[in-house]
């Protein structure tokens, strides 16, 4: 006999979304270790930043897939600070211009690294998988995929004094895209959460939100999966993909 699901209290729900983070997130991925402890060549590190790139871009058309199926003006409200944050406004500059920001510093052309030209295959199938699982699922399991964000901070945290201390091309402006991050992501993070425990309250609910949120753990996995598969070991870079020595600042 298979066993029903049983519905978790708000606390135990809230544990268990906590758990998937602390077995799953990419903070515990090679390729962070490597990049954070100053163990990255200065090629890894573009090569990290060109992919990563994808996955800020592709963010705010997530967030608008989102909001394009979303009745309730109070949550479109509240989410579209989300889109303001990354793609800023004319007197503002957003998330994606400060990324492009910590493209040059690393000595990469900021058309190039815009242009999504050398992104890997897989970072590039990860990312629209995401795209298209927002676009697609329930607005609870669109909005539990998110909560990685929960675990961001740390991550954030970790990565500017790791940047800070090993890295010559980091200082306070190049690096000013996870600063700015540890301000904006506990808002939308204290949002998400309220709003998935509110609403994920049926244990079928509980478990989509619960899988929503580590089908995200692995699109992230993935990418720094082919990361290190392209730039770290065996170096099996893919047909084209970005190969050293291109894509530079001149
Ligand atoms: O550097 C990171 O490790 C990291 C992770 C994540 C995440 O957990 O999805 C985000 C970000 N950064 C980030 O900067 C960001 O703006 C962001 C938005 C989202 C999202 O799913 O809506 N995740 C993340």
């Amino acid at each position: 006999m298979t066993q029903q699901p049983v519905r978790l209290s708000r606390e135990d729900f809230e544990a268990r979304l906590r758990r998937i983070g602390e077995e799953r997130y990419h903070d515990k991925h090679p390729f962070h270790h490597r990049l954070h402890s100053g163990q990255c060549t200065p090629d890894q590190v573009r090569a990290w930043v060109i992919n990563r790139y994808m996955y800020q871009s592709r963010i705010p058309m997530k967030d608008a897939a989102l909001l394009s199926r979303c009745e309730d003006p109070t949550l479109r409200r509240i989410w579209r600070s989300r889109i303001e944050d990354h793609d800023g406004s004319a007197e503002r500059p957003g998330g994606i211009e400060r990324w492009l920001k910590l493209a040059a510093a690393v000595g990469l052309d900021r058309d190039y690294v815009a242009s999504a030209g050398g992104v890997l295959p897989a970072t590039r199938f990860a990312v629209e998988s995401y795209v298209r699982f927002v676009r697609e699922r329930s607005l609870l399991e669109a909005i539990a995929s998110s909560l990685t964000e929960l675990f961001a901070p740390k991550i954030h945290t970790k990565r500017i004094a790791g940047l800070l201390e090993h890295y010559d091309f980091a200082n306070e402006d190049s690096i000013s895209y996870f600063r700015n991050r540890l301000d904006e992501a506990p808002k939308d993070v204290a949002f998400g959460l309220t709003y998935v425990l509110d609403h994920a309250n049926t244990a079928e609910k509980q478990e989509a939100a619960a899988a929503a949120l580590t089908f995200k753990t692995d699109v992230l996995w993935a990418m720094l999966d082919a990361l290190y598969s392209a730039y770290v070991e065996p170096g099996h870079i893919p047909p084209g993909a970005w190969r050293p020595g291109k894509g530079l600042r001149a």
